[in-house]
């Protein structure tokens, strides 16, 4: 047991000409919490999307526990352990909080169409025990009280954390969060910082964030991936990250002001 939870191995993601993700090797320890970095355009979130089964790597192996995914669909990859959150949000906004989460727990369900068709006993015990789930996860986030709220009224902080609970309810050994600071304020962030240890500590999940608030991404990880233009440019500790003269130039050379790598000062690639 190598005592982490995937392996990427030499993984490409080419399109057409341009190489987006180029021979990105990283290990993610279990229970640990890491954060994949980089400029815009550098291919963090193809880098997600191949090991959420998104995208097929061109070459490269992905193992989660062992387990080879490439070559899985999405949704085998969530049964297999991984969630995730997108960098937009995505929550059904016609729906309640509770009905966004259990329609993640969806991917847990034992009933089919069929038994949703007929409402049948195992259909109805089903829906009980996605409701129950989803209970249990709004708790967890913090976000009891707005059960049967429209998703699309809660205060933005809150939907992100929804967004998280939603990912949680299939119960995953892994969650990929995908920008989940992006567009908070410095109290939502602090919340959401507490809220990722407090998955890793209480529910034993492993977390791996791609996130440009650079104050928290050095506060939050254990470790540090860095990608420019696709490839790995550096990677360890963050004060070791923090002062990797590789990484600054990343950064400085498109413009960012040194020692502070925050979105809002870097021009869009
Ligand atoms: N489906 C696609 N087809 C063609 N090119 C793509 C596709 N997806 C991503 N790319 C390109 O791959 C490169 C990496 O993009 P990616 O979105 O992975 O970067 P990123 O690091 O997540 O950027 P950001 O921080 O801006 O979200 C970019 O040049 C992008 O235009």
């Amino acid at each position: 047991m190598s005592g982490n939870i995937l392996d990427v191995q030499n993984v490409t993601k080419e399109f057409g000409g341009l190489t987006a993700v180029n021979d990105v090797t990283m290990s993610i320890p279990e229970r640990s919490i890491v954060s994949v970095i980089g400029p815009n355009g550098a291919g963090k979130t193809t880098f997600f999307n191949m090991i959420t089964g998104i995208y097929t790597p061109t070459r490269g192996t992905i193992r989660l526990g062992g387990r080879e995914l490439v070559g899985l669909r999405p949704d085998q990859v969530t049964q297999a352990g991984i969630a995730r959150t997108f960098q937009n949000i995505r929550l059904f906004s016609t729906m309640s909080s509770e009905e966004n989460i259990m329609v993640g727990r969806h991917s847990r369900l034992k009933s089919g169409f069929v038994d949703a068709v007929l409402h049948t006993k195992k259909f109805h015990e089903s829906e009980q025990e996605a409701r129950d789930a989803a209970r249990i996860m709004l708790d967890f986030v913090g976000l009891g009280r707005w059960k049967n709220e429209l998703a699309t009224n809660l205060p933005y902080g809150d939907q992100r954390k929804l967004e998280i609970a939603r990912a949680l309810a299939t119960t995953p050994k892994l969650i990929l969060l995908d920008e989940p600071a992006a567009g908070m304020n410095p109290r939502e962030t602090e919340d959401l910082k507490a809220l990722i240890r407090r998955v890793r500590d209480e529910l034993g999940v492993t977390v791996c964030l791609i996130e440009h608030d650079m104050r928290l991404v050095m506060t939050l990880s254990e470790y540090i991936t860095v990608l420019d233009y696709g490839s790995k440019i550096s990677e360890g500790l963050p004060h070791q990250v923090r002062n990797d003269p590789r990484v600054m130039e990343a950064y400085l050379g498109r413009g960012a002001a040194a020692g502070e790598y925050g979105k809002e000062e870097r021009p869009h690639a």
